[in-house]
């Protein structure tokens, strides 16, 4: 590599930061002006927060840029050159000259694709590395093979960065790829954002890293859309989530929703664990039709008749009528509880008119009623306040929640008999339990379907109406502060450099109006994750092979779009509700309108490795072929059988040597979870992955890797669960340079290549 060369690319790297520093001044010197204001009207101060947290959010935004601002370089013909980075960045000059292509870019694409054999027009694709601010060397491709001698160094390295990228220590958190997205994967990242993508792909073959990509990419592409109504980015765990946490706002994005399926009806921390019994029967599509007759036979008709008490006299609402009453609510197709009022207009009606007839009935037969249509709508109003009244329409049509109807459902045998006559007495009695406890992650899609047929209140509704009002006279306000601001431009803002913080090109109506709301520092995602019914403008599923039939609902509920990217590996499916099938899980919401891609190459497993997992694969379904590994790494996976637990410190210490500055995790069946924390009292078993060693179970070690896996007692891993080939499968699979196997039985017949 020539030093006149590398001196050119840090005189050109060091010109875009000294670039992104002086935006970074103005941004700041434009904060400073608007933060130094005060007083004014309420709306001056709204206006002024407004534009604050715009320049809060941009700096925040600039200051994400940091590392690793530039990492590419393709040079087309003789000196078309274009720098190719993780945002774009424009001279500050009439012209607005491009210095630095975001990654995302259609123009930038090349990066990614160009071959030898077909360069589209790429000369040399260089790859820069950079340590801070400093560049450290480059890797050029010559994929026009006739420049070979025209770039002054004549290294031809296309996979030197991603291996160096795939040896480094794990730390812990996921890093973007976007340096070294491979060519399979980009065309994943940036497919049509409409329908349902389906991206199936052994371990490590990228999934996770895709999908983030996708998710920024589909944010800087349809940004409009895409912002206002944010994407939600599904995962197995929290500590999952926050492995992956890191991944979007290194590249810029703030408008993602995180979330497990567990925390998807707010107001519900899902924290209890589920047997596999009732997992699998709570993510079966039958609880749609067990929950939604659960929810009928709550609406009640007596066998004779209804006693009502109105201050202390008895009136009778008979079986006739009260089967009529149904009927009629039932016909509205409101969901329950907004279909009360009319259950309650016809029962004042009726009660109304048996108090006419009792008080205002006259001795002679023949002689009208005396009671006037005003006496009687007085008679009305005074029903509907009645506790008489209330209590008759408590018994016949009673206001339901979500966590009642499913507490009295899980509790009391007979409502489960009546709702459920298609499930097993022994599905039932897997869904038995006693109230209080908490709720599991499996009972979120069902208290979300509850939550449907039953419907608000009146009164939430009522204040959700009332909110909205305000939020519309709040956009229409905001509208209006921003044609202000993009109307006098040349005067407030003439003196600001164009891309910093003109307001009405950072955000629109709808987000400044949000802004100006009480709780006026939410984003969207944040505001996304407090309203069970909002509506998503895109979906990611990662180890999606676990999400039961229910979730699905679920999401698809939240998704009417269907524009969705899911990823998952149905190999890999350890959840009993999970699924095995991806046609099975989409035809029923999109028929055959979902696209299934496959990932191929495996990223994170060396070749040693992956021989023993695809060993178990092979076990599994024999038609499942392992992704193929990038790499080999020369480090043989070993066993060790040992007379007691008590060895496992020993083993674990040593391989910890060899870990280096990397993460070392001991996957154990759970039942042995608390037996080894005990065992390694410095390890961590909170899922703090950043900790030098963790202790985890298999479910909790999914989607995650670690430089060394020490995996202790296999056969229990595998008799543990239905699934529990599967979960071994995955426990092989998390280890990026080092495997090890601790046993007291003996080995099972699927590891016999670690003998
Ligand atoms: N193009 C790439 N460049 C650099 N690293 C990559 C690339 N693709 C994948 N990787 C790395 O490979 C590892 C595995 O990726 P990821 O976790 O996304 O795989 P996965 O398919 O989701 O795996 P699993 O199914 O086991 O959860 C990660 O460390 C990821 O950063």
């Amino acid at each position: 590599m020539s030093s006149s060369e590398l001196d050119r690319e840090q005189a050109y790297v060091s010109s875009l930061y000294a670039r992104l520093d002086q935006m970074r001044e103005q941004a700041g010197a434009q904060l400073g002006r608007v933060l130094a204001q005060s007083g004014g009207t309420h709306q001056d101060r709204s206006q002024r927060d407004a534009f604050a947290a715009a320049g809060y959010g941009q700096i925040a935004e600039y200051d994400a840029m940091e590392n690793g601002l530039v990492f590419g370089r393709l040079q087309f013909g003789e000196d078309e050159v274009h720098y190719i980075g993780r945002r774009g960045l424009f001279e500050d000059s009439a012209e607005r000259r491009q210095l630095l292509m975001d990654w995302r870019a259609p123009a930038a694409r090349p990066f990614y694709l160009a071959t030898a054999a077909a360069p589209e027009g790429v000369r040399v694709r260089r790859h820069i590395r950079t340590t801070g601010r400093t560049v450290t060397g480059f890797d050029d491709e010559i994929l026009d093979l006739a420049a070979v001698d025209t770039t002054g160094h004549d290294t031809v390295t296309g996979e030197s960065v991603l291996l160096a990228s795939l040896n480094a220590s794990r730390t812990g958190r996921m890093g973007d790829i976007v340096e070294t997205i491979q060519a399979e994967q980009d065309r994943i990242i940036r497919h049509d954002v409409r329908g349902v993508l389906v991206v199936q792909g052994g371990p490590g073959t990228g999934k996770t890293a895709v999908a983030l990509h996708r998710a920024a990419y589909l944010l800087y592409t349809h940004r409009r859309e895409l912002t206002t109504r944010g994407v939600l980015v599904v995962g197995p765990n929290p500590t999952f989530l926050g492995y992956i946490g890191r991944v979007l706002p290194s590249l810029g994005e703030t408008s993602a929703l995180l979330a497990t399926v567990g925390d998807l009806f707010p107001g519900v921390t899902a924290t209890r664990d589920e047997t596999p019994e009732a997992a699998a029967v709570k993510g079966s599509l039958a609880m749609a039709e067990v929950i939604a007759d659960a929810v009928r036979d709550r609406q009640w008709v007596p066998e004779e008749s209804l006693e009502v008490t109105i201050e202390r006299d008895t009136y009778h609402l008979d079986a006739a009528f009260c089967e009529r009453v149904r009927e009629q609510a039932r016909r509205s197709l409101r969901p329950h509880n907004r279909a009360r009022p009319i259950v309650a207009d016809m029962v004042v009606d009726e009660l109304a008119r048996q108090i006419a007839e009792r008080i205002g009935g006259n001795f002679f037969a023949d002689e009208p009623n005396l009671l006037e249509e005003g006496d009687r709508a007085v008679i009305r109003g005074e029903l509907r306040e009645d506790p008489g009244v209330t209590a008759a329409l408590d018994e016949l049509w009673p206001v339901l929640t979500p966590q009642g109807l499913l507490e009295d459902l899980y509790q009391w045998e007979d409502l489960l008999e009546s709702a459920a006559p298609g499930l097993t007495g022994e599905q039932r009695a897997a869904l038995k339990r006693a109230p209080g406890g908490g709720w599991s992650a499996a009972d979120v899609p069902l208290l979300d379907e509850a939550a449907e047929l039953i419907g608000e209140d009146e009164a939430v509704l009522a204040e959700r109406a009332r909110k909205r009002r305000e939020q519309q006279a709040r956009v229409a306000y905001a509208q209006g502060v921003l044609d202000i601001a993009a109307g006098s431009e040349s005067y407030e803002f003439e003196d600001i450099e164009s891309e910093v913080l003109q307001a009405f090109n950072l955000i629109d109506a709808d987000e400044l109006a949000g802004r100006f709301e009480e709780e006026e520092s939410l984003t969207v995602a944040e505001r996304a994750a407090r309203d069970r019914t909002w509506l998503f403008g895109h979906i990611i599923v990662d180890e999606a092979q676990e999400l039961s039939a229910m979730t699905w609902r679920l999401l698809m509920r939240r998704c009417p779009g269907r524009s969705m990217t899911v990823v998952g590996d149905v190999a890999q499916t350890g959840d009993a509700a999970g699924t095995t099938s991806w046609a099975e899980v989409f035809e029923p919401y999109v028929q055959d309108r979902w696209h299934l891609e496959h990932l191929t190459v495996n990223y994170r497993t060396p070749a040693e490795i992956m021989a023993v997992a695809g060993d178990v694969l092979s076990t599994l379904d024999p038609d499942l072929a392992p992704p193929a590994s990038v790499r080999e790494n020369g480090v043989l996976p070993w066993a060790s059988r040992v007379d007691d637990l008590g060895e496992l410190p020993g083993l674990v210490a040593a391989e910890r040597a060899e870990t280096g500055d990397g993460r070392l995790a001991v996957i154990a069946p759970t039942a042995l979870l608390a037996r080894v924390a005990e065992l390694l009292p410095d390890a961590a078993v909170d899922g703090d992955l950043e900790s030098p060693v963790v202790v985890l179970d298999v479910k909790r070690a999914k989607g995650l890797e670690f430089d060394t896996v020490v995996l202790v007692e296999p056969e229990d891993v595998v008799a543990e669960s239905p699934r529990g080939l599967s979960d071994l499968y995955v426990a092989l699979t998390r280890a990026t340079q080092r495997l090890g196997v601790v046993h007291t039985g003996p080995l099972p017949e699927v590891l016999a290549r670690l003998k």
